[in-house]
C-alpha cells in the first residue's frame, strides 16, 4: 500500500514539473514571436492560435486528399456522366474509403472468437483473430457451428487445442461438445466444431455398403458431426478397446469386422476368441479359427499359431530379399480377442507365474511385430485396471478406444499412462454413460469423440453370405491340387469332417503306419490336422480356408 502511494505522489510531482516546463516553453515561444514581430501580447496570442488552427486544417485536408486518391474518386467523378455508374463509383469509393480507414485503423477483428481465445489464454491479450480470416458455418440439421480461422502469427492450432476446455467455456459450450483440429492450409489454421447439444444426442444412420467402400480406411464409428470414422490402414497399428460392461465394445468391434469384410472380401482371414459364444459368433463361418473359451491355454495356442505364421511370413520376406524379388503380399489377418484379462490370470504358483510371463512375452511380440507381416491384433477388455491386462501387452497398442469408464485411473489404463499429458485430451468419464457406444478414440497423437456404428443384424448376415459366396467361387477356380481333391471329395460325400486315416487312402496314400500317413497327408495338403472329439483329421471349413490362403 505504502509503495503504491509513494508511486502516485511521485507521478503527481513529475506531471506538475512537466506542466510548468511546457508553460515555460510556450511563454518563451510567445515572447520570441512577440520580439520578432514587434506586436503586442494580445496580437501575438491571436496570431499564434490562428497559425496553429490553419496547420491543423492543412493536415486534415492532406489526409482527405490521400483517402480520395486511394478511393479512386478523381477517376470516377471526372469520367462518369450516367447516374448508375456514378452511384456504383460512389459505393466503390465508399468501400475503398473504408479500406483506406482500415489501412489507418488496422483490420477488423472477429470479436466473438478474439474474446474467447484471449479469455482462455490461447492467444495473447494484445492479439486478435481477423474478421477476414475467420468463417463460421452452421452444421447440417442444427448440430452446431464450425469455426474455421487463423490464429495470429506466433500461435498455432495447438495453442487452441491445448485450451479446448477453456475456449469451449468462453463460447458457452462444454469440452465434450468442442473439437479442435488443424485446418488444411497451415499450422495457424484452426478447424473447430462446437455442437449445440451434447454429442450423439441423436443417432446417426449406419453407412451403406457403397459408403464403406468409398471410405479410405476401415470404418467403425461416427464422429460427433456424423462423419464416418475408420482405421486408415490395418498395417499401422493394433487396437485396444476398453470400457465398462455394456458400454458398446462388441458393437463397435463387430462394425469394424463387418466393414473389414466389405473392404477385403475373401482376402481377409480372421481368428476370433471370446469367453463364451457371444457377439463374435456371427463370424464363425468366416473365421479361420473361432474359439468360445476363457481358457488361457486356448488363447495361448491361438497366439502361438499366429506367431508361427508370422515367422513363416518373415522367412518368405527374407527369401524374397535374398533373391532380389519384391516383398510378397500377404493376406491380411485380424486376430480379435474379447475380454483378454481372463487369459492373463495366474494361479500364483511359481509354474503359473512362469506360464503367464511366457504368454505376456508371446502376445506382446505378436501385437508389436505382427503388423509388419499383415497380422493385426484387436484386444477388448471390460476391466481396464492396472493389473488385469499386463502393461507390457497394453503398451504395444498405438491405437486405443476408451468407452465409458468412471475414473481417471481406468482411462489411463485404457488410453495410456501419458494420455492426459497429450494434446487436448478428452476425459472419458465426462461422457454420458447412457449413450452406449460413445468413446474416445486416441490414435497415439490426438483424440476425438466417436460413437461405434451399430449395424442391424440382417446387414451383417448379408455381408457374411456375400463373402461366403465369393469364397466358394474362388475355391472352384483353385487348381487341381490334393487340397482341392480333398474338398471335392468331402463335398461329394456331404460330410463336414474326415479322419486322416480315411482321407489318406482316398487320396492315394497307402501307408499302413498311421503316423507316417498323417505326416504325408498333411505335407500334401499343406494343412496340419486338428484333434477333435471325432478323432484326428480335417474339417471342410479348414480345408476351404487353406485353399483360399494358397490362392
Ligand atoms: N452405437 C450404439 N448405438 C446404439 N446402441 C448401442 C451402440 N453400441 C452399443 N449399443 C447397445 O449397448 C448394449 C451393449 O453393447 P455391447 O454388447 O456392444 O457392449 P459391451 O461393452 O461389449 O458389453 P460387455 O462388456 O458386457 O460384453 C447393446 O444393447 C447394444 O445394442
Amino acid at each position: 500500500m505504502g509503495r503504491k502511494k509513494a508511486a502516485q505522489d511521485e507521478e503527481l510531482y513529475a506531471q506538475t514539473a512537466g506542466a510548468i516546463g511546457t508553460l515555460a516553453i510556450a511563454a518563451g515561444c510567445l515572447a520570441a514571436i512577440k520580439d520578432k514581430t514587434g506586436l503586442g501580447w494580445g496580437a501575438t496570442l491571436a496570431l499564434t492560435a490562428g497559425a496553429l488552427v490553419a496547420l491543423g486544417y492543412l493536415a486534415w485536408k492532406i489526409r482527405a486528399v490521400v483517402k480520395r486518391l486511394l478511393a479512386g474518386e478523381g477517376i470516377t467523378t471526372g469520367l462518369r456522366s450516367d447516374s448508375a455508374p456514378a452511384q456504383a463509383g460512389k459505393a466503390g469509393a465508399e468501400t475503398a474509403e473504408e479500406a483506406a480507414d482500415d489501412l489507418i485503423a488496422g483490420p477488423a477483428r472477429d470479436e466473438e472468437l478474439t474474446h474467447a481465445l484471449v479469455a482462455s489464454g490461447a492467444i495473447g491479450k494484445d492479439q486478435f483473430v481477423r474478421a477476414d480470416e475467420s468463417v463460421v458455418t452452421p452444421l447440417p440439421h442444427g448440430l452446431g457451428q464450425r469455426f474455421e480461422f487463423k490464429v495470429p502469427v506466433g500461435r498455432t492450432y495447438e495453442h487452441v487445442a491445448a485450451k479446448a476446455g477453456e475456449v469451449a467455456g468462453a463460447l458457452g459450450a462444454t469440452r465434450l461438445r468442442t473439437q479442435v483440429e488443424r485446418g488444411e492450409l497451415s499450422e495457424r489454421d484452426v478447424d473447430m466444431t462446437v455442437l449445440a447439444q451434447p454429442p450423439f444426442t441423436h443417432a446417426f444412420a449406419p453407412p451403406t455398403k457403397e459408403m464403406i467402400l468409398a471410405h479410405e480406411g476401415i470404418p467403425f464409428a461416427h464422429s460427433m458431426t456424423g462423419e464416418v470414422v475408420g482405421i486408415d490402414d490395418f498395417t499401422k497399428g493394433a487396437l485396444f478397446v476398453a470400457g465398462m460392461t455394456q458400454t458398446g465394445k462388441s458393437t463397435l468391434t463387430i462394425a469394424l469386422i463387418t466393414c473389414a469384410f466389405i473392404a477385403y472380401g475373401p482376402d481377409l482371414d480372421v481368428y476370433l476368441i471370446e469367453g463364451k459364444p457371444g457377439a463374435l459368433v456371427r463370424f464363425e463361418k468366416l473365421a479361420i479359427r473361432y474359439e468360445a473359451s476363457s481358457s488361457a491355454s486356448v488363447f495361448d495356442s491361438m497366439v502361438c499359431e499366429l506367431l508361427q505364421k508370422q515367422r513363416e511370413r518373415y522367412d518368405l520376406d527374407n527369401e524374397a530379399m535374398r533373391e532380389r524379388k519384391p516383398k510378397p503380399r500377404h493376406r491380411q489377418i485380424l486376430f480379435i480377442a474379447d475380454e483378454v484379462a481372463d487369459y492373463y490370470v495366474s494361479d500364483g504358483s511359481a509354474e503359473g507365474r512362469k506360464e503367464r510371463a511366457r504368454m505376456v512375452k508371446n502376445s506382446s511380440e505378436l501385437v508389436r511385430k505382427g503388423l509388419e507381416c499383415g497380422i493385426t491384433v484387436i484386444m477388448m477388455t471390460q476391466r481396464p485396471s492396472d493389473r488385469a491386462v499386463p502393461v507390457e501387452v497394453r503398451d504395444q497398442f498405438k491405437r486405443r478406444i476408451c468407452l465409458y469408464v468412471s475414473g481417471k485411473g481406468s482411462a489411463e489404463v485404457a488410453l495410456g499412462s501419458d494420455y492426459f499429458k497429450t494434446q487436448s485430451p478428452i476425459h472419458p468419464a465426462l461422457m454420458d454413460a447412457s449413450i452406449q457406444g460413445q468413446g474416445v478414440y486416441f490414435n497415439g497423437v490426438s483424440s476425438r469423440l466417436i460413437r461405434g456404428i451399430r449395424f442391424p443384424d440382417d446387414f451383417i448376415w448379408r455381408v457374411v453370405d456375400d463373402v461366403l459366396e465369393r469364397r466358394g467361387k474362388r475355391i472352384e477356380s483353385v487348381p487341381d491340387t490334393p487340397l482341392k481333391k480333398a474338398i471335392n471329395l468331402m463335398q461329394e460325400r456331404g460330410i463336414d469332417h474326415i479322419r486322416s486315416t480315411e482321407l489318406g487312402p482316398a487320396l492315394g496314400i497307402n501307408e499302413p503306419d498311421p503316423g507316417k500317413l498323417g505326416k504325408k497327408l498333411s505335407a500334401d495338403l499343406t494343412v496340419s490336422p486338428e484333434v477333435k472329439s471325432w478323432g484326428r483329421g480335417y474339417t471342410l471349413d479348414r480345408l476351404k480356408q487353406a485353399a483360399l490362403t494358397d490362392s
